[in-house]
């Protein structure tokens, strides 16, 4: 096993301007896929109250959910560093709300490190959970937590003075000790002058390529949603359609009765006898459903289209 990514590798990285791999994941299975792909650090992001749990924002993701997320993960890497997501409303109220909340995804949850959405204004937060031990990685531009706020998923920092604005909070946040910073849906000039005035690692997704990391949600880079295409994505794989085929080919069998065979099925120890009783006739009946492709599903995230 290689040695364990912790925040100091991190910041090793920046320095010799190797880059970051980073991807979402929210269960062991797929923690253990991504790490042994290559995979730096695991998020577990609250996106999964989109991709996981089907709701149209991340808001009513509970702690709970993201201690119980988080274990799931934990468990399956072993290399990777584990970076878990405080929920809405985990850490806005108060302080002391945000260290006992970052405390619980640490201690019940198994994370190296906590991640919350917020500029200056939580600067205090960061120092207070830093002070706890916690590292604490940063998240600024298109926050998903300030959807209503923000009037939608839209692009942040266009403008000059929303630059401006965004670069200071990056820099107070750094002030505060975040170890690295994720910058979502920003220019890439903006991103690149952030990467370059900031110490510690900035971590993209949507931010272009010159961040020292990039981030993607791991539904997303497989292509799991044919219906989620916003403009930050690449598709690296098709696996909408190599699960559909594959179900597909699976529910065709076993309404035909080829499934399972003999080399799929268990035999009883020789010479014994059961009460009479003829074999089960195979594909009596003609499938009901379907026989290939099956039904057009409507999206999966947010409101029917
Ligand atoms: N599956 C998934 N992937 C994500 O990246 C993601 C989530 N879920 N859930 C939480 C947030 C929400 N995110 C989103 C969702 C939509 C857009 C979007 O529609 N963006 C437009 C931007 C339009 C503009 O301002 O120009 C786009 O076309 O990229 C962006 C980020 C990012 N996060
Ligand atoms: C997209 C990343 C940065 C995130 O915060 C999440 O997945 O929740
Ligand atoms: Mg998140």
């Amino acid at each position: 096993m290689k040695d364990k990514v912790t925040i100091h590798t991190l910041k090793r990285f920046k320095q010799i301007g190797q880059k970051i791999c980073m991807v979402t994941a929210y269960d062991a299975t797929f923690a253990h896929i991504l790490e042994a792909a290559g995979a730096d650090v695991l998020l577990v992001g609250d996106s999964l109250g989109m991709v996981i749990q089907g709701h149209d924002s991340t808001l009513p993701v509970t702690m709970d959910q993201m201690v119980y997320h988080t274990a799931a993960v934990a468990r399956g890497a072993r290399r990777a560093h584990v970076v878990a997501d405080l929920p809405f409303m985990s850490y806005q109220a108060s302080t002391q709300d945000a260290v006992r909340n970052a405390g619980r995804l640490v201690a019940e949850g198994g994370a190296g490190s906590i991640k919350l959405e917020g500029g200056a204004e939580f600067a205090d937060t960061v120092r207070a959970i830093v002070r706890a031990s916690i590292p604490v990685m940063g998240h600024l531009g298109l926050t998903p937590q300030s959807v209503h706020k923000m009037g939608g998923y839209v692009v942040q920092g266009r403008g000059e003075d929303q630059a401006r604005q965004i670069l200071d909070d990056a820099l107070a946040l750094e002030q505060a000790g975040a170890y690295a910073l994720v910058l979502e849906g920003v220019p890439m000039d903006l991103a690149r002058t952030i990467t370059q005035r900031l110490s510690i690692p900035t971590i993209g997704i949507g931010a272009g390529v010159d961040c020292d990391g990039q981030v993607l949600v791991c539904y997303d880079l497989l292509g799991m949603n044919p219906d989620f295409k916003p403009k930050f994505v690449k598709r690296y794989a098709d696996l909408h359609g190599s699960i559909t085929e594959a179900a597909g080919a699976y529910f065709a069998e076993v309404r035909k009765g080829a499934f399972p065979d003999e080399e799929h099925s268990f035999k009883a120890n020789k010479n014994i006898r059961l009460a009479a009783g003829a074999p089960a006739p195979a594909a009596r009946v003609e499938p009901s459903a379907p026989a290939e492709g099956g039904e057009k599903l409507g999206p999966v995230y947010g409101r029917p289209a």
